[in-house]
C-alpha cells in the first residue's frame, strides 16, 4: 500500500493520496449505546484519484488494533436499518423489468442530508422516488444558527445550544453576536431524515450508481453496481461536491477554492472558554514569535464549542484557500495554539478532518440530470455553509419537480425533448438569474477574502460584523437578495476604513470575478 486516502461521503469531499497522505477518521461507538453496527473499513489507495474501500469486520477497536490499525482507518458505523426495511428498490425492479412497467418519477443519487431530505420531501408529494447510494452514517459535526434549524423544524436534533455566540479578532474587545448557535446531532438528524424518507415511502437501494444513460423513449436509466438498472423520468445527483462523474458544469468559471479543518473533541484542564458561548472564530494570535511563516501562507482561526467546562470541540479552520492547507499544517496550528492557550489535553474524544471545495463552477443547466446540494454548487462560497440552505430549498425543488412532472406526466411516455425542457425548468428553479447574481457576488467576496492576509481578515471581520445584524445574518444564510447585498456592499464600505474602502474598490476594478459580478447583475 503506497499510501491511504478516503471517500467522506457526507463533507462533500474526495481525499486524494499525494496530498492527504496522514488523512484518517476514527470514530468508535459503544455497539450497546448505539443503534448502529460498527464496521471497520480500510481504505487503500493506489496513488491515483479512486480509492479502493476494503472492508474489514473486527470484533472491536482492540481487534481492529492487533490485526494492524493505525489511525489511517476508515471507521464507518453502518446504519441501522430503517432504511433496509425500505431497500426494495431491486427487488422491485425485478418485478419491474419483468413485468416490463413501472418507471419512477424520480431517482435521487446521494444519501446525505440534502439526498435525503430532498428524496422524503418528493414522495410526500406523491411521486414515486428511489434513493441510492451507500448506506452510511453522517461524519460531520454540523453547527448551525438555533433559529434557523428550529425553522426547518429539526429541533429536536440540535443537542447543544448555546445562547450566544462570540467572535474574537484580536487582543481588543471580542465581538458578542447576539445569535444562539447549536451543535447538531449527526445521529439524531441521520435517523430524522431517514425516517422522514420511510414514512413518505421513498425505496431505497444500497448501492453504487455507475453510469446514467438516456433510453431512446426519453427516461433516464440509472445503472447501478450489480447489473441493477432503474429507469426513471428524473435523476438528481446529491452525492457531494464529489459528483463530477455525473455532471457537467459550466466552463471558464472561477478556480475553485478550499475550506479545510482540523477538529478534535477532547477532555482538557485550563480551558479558558466560557461554556455559554460558542466561539465562531478566535482569530487571535496564539504563536507571537512563530506567527509569521504559518499564518502568511494561511491565516486560519479557530472555532471551539465547550460543551462543559472540561469538554470542548475546537476545530482550527481556514475559511478558504487557494490550494488546500495540508491538514498536519492545521493540526499543528491547533496543538500550537491550545498549548499557548495553556490548554491540557487529557483525552481525545474523537477527531474531525474536514475538506470542502467552495467556489467554482455552476452546474451546466442545459444538461438533462439535475443536481442538489453540494453537487449543484448550493455551498455558500465564502462560509462553506450548506446543510441549512439544502434542507431548506428541498420543500421547494420537490414541489417544482412534483408540478413540472404533473404537468408532462403521460404515463410512462415522455419524449426527448420533453424531457430537456422539463429539466430546464427545474434547472431554473434551482438557479434562477437571481440566484446566481447572489452567488456573483459571494464568489466576489469569497476572491477577496482569498487576498487577505491576517491583518486584512481581522479588519475586514471587523467591519463585517458592524454592518446591521440582519444584513451580515442575511449574508451568512444567503437570504439576502442581490439588492439587499449591494446595499451590505456600500454600508461594509461606508463604515470600512480607509486602507479597507481602498482594497475594496480596487478589488471591484481589477479581479475578474468583480466584473463578472457586474455582468450578472446587469442580465435580467
Ligand atoms: C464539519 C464541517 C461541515 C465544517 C467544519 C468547518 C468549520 C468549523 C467552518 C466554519 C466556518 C465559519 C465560521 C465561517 C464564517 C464565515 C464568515 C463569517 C464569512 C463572512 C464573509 C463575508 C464576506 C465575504 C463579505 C463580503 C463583502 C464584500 C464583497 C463587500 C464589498 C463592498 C464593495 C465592493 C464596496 C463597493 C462600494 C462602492 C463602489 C462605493
Amino acid at each position: 500500500m503506497e499510501c491511504i486516502g478516503a471517500r467522506n461521503f457526507s463533507t462533500m469531499a474526495v481525499f486524494t493520496c499525494p496530498r492527504f497522505k496522514s488523512l484518517g477518521r476514527k470514530r468508535i461507538m459503544p455497539r450497546k449505546k448505539q443503534p448502529f453496527w460498527p464496521i471497520h473499513m480500510k481504505v487503500k489507495c493506489s496513488g491515483s484519484d479512486s480509492c479502493v474501500v476494503v472492508k474489514e469486520d473486527f470484533a472491536d477497536e482492540e481487534d481492529y488494533i492487533k490485526a494492524g490499525g493505525s489511525e489511517l482507518v476508515f471507521v464507518q458505523m453502518q446504519q441501522n436499518k430503517d432504511m433496509d426495511l425500505q431497500s426494495k428498490l431491486s427487488d422491485k425492479l425485478r418485478q419491474i423489468s419483468s413485468a416490463g412497467q413501472t418507471i419512477l418519477d424520480l431517482v435521487v443519487i446521494g444519501c446525505g442530508p440534502a439526498g435525503l431530505a430532498l428524496a422524503a420531501e418528493s414522495a410526500k408529494l406523491g411521486l414515486n422516488v428511489g434513493l441510492v447510494g451507500p448506506d452510511l452514517p453522517f461524519t460531520n459535526n454540523y453547527g448551525v444558527w438555533e433559529d434557523e434549524f428550529k425553522d426547518l423544524g429539526l429541533q429536536a436534533c440540535i443537542e447543544h445550544v448555546w445562547s450566544d455566540t462570540i467572535v474574537y479578532l484580536d487582543d481588543a474587545d471580542p465581538i458578542l453576536i447576539g445569535r444562539a448557535y447549536g451543535r447538531v446531532s449527526r445521529h439524531l438528524l441521520h435517523e430524522e431524515l431517514l425516517k422522514r424518507c420511510v414514512e413518505a415511502g421513498v425505496l431505497y437501494l444500497n448501492s453504487k450508481v455507475d453510469r446514467i444513460v438516456e433510453s431512446t423513449s426519453g427516461h433516464s436509466l440509472v445503472e447501478c453496481e450489480g447489473d441493477i438498472v432503474i429507469p426513471c423520468r428524473f435523476v438528481t445527483v446529491a452525492s457531494g461536491a464529489a459528483s463530477g462523474k455525473f455532471l457537467q458544469y459550466e466552463l471558464g468559471g472561477p478556480r475553485v477554492s478550499v475550506q479545510t479543518a482540523y477538529g478534535v473533541e477532547v477532555e482538557v484542564d485550563n480551558n479558558p472558554y466560557d461554556p455559554s458561548l460558542m466561539v465562531f472564530m478566535d482569530y487571535r494570535d496564539y504563536v507571537r514569535h512563530d506567527a509569521q511563516s504559518l499564518e502568511a501562507k494561511y491565516p486560519t482561526f479557530l472555532y471551539a464549542m465547550p460543551m462543559t467546562k472540561t469538554r470542548v470541540f475546537f476545530e482550527e479552520t481556514c475559511l478558504a484557500s487557494k490550494d488546500a492547507m495540508p491538514f498536519d499544517l492545521l493540526k499543528k496550528k491547533l496543538m500550537l495554539r491550545l498549548n499557548t492557550l495553556g490548554i491540557k489535553i487529557k483525552k481525545i474524544y474523537e477527531e474531525e478532518w474536514s475538506y470542502i471545495p467552495v467556489g467554482g463552477s455552476l452546474p451546466n443547466t442545459e444538461q438533462k440530470t439535475l443536481a442538489f446540494g453540494a453537487a449543484a454548487s448550493m455551498v455558500h462560497p465564502a462560509t462553506g455553509y450548506s446543510v441549512v440552505r439544502s434542507l431548506s430549498e428541498a420543500p421547494k425543488c420537490a414541489s417544482v419537480l412534483a408540478n413540472i412532472l404533473r404537468q408532462n406526466h403521460v404515463k410512462n411516455m415522455i419524449t426527448s425533448s420533453s424531457a430537456t425542457s422539463i429539466s430546464t425548468q427545474a434547472w431554473n428553479t434551482l438557479w434562477p438569474q437571481e440566484r446566481k447574481r447572489q452567488r456573483s457576488f459571494f464568489l466576489f467576496g469569497l476572491a477577496l477574502i482569498l487576498q487577505l492576509d491576517i491583518e486584512g481578515i481581522r479588519s475586514f471581520f471587523r467591519a463585517f460584523f458592524r454592518v446591521p445584524k440582519w444584513m451580515w445574518q442575511g449574508f451568512l444564510g444567503s437570504s439576502l437578495s442581490s439588492a439587499d447585498l449591494m446595499l451590505f456592499a456600500f454600508y461594509m464600505f461606508i463604515i470600512a476604513p480607509n486602507d479597507m474602502r481602498k482594497g475594496l474598490i480596487r478589488h471591484l476594478l481589477s479581479d475578474p470575478t468583480g466584473a463578472t459580478m457586474i455582468r450578472t447583475y446587469l442580465t435580467f
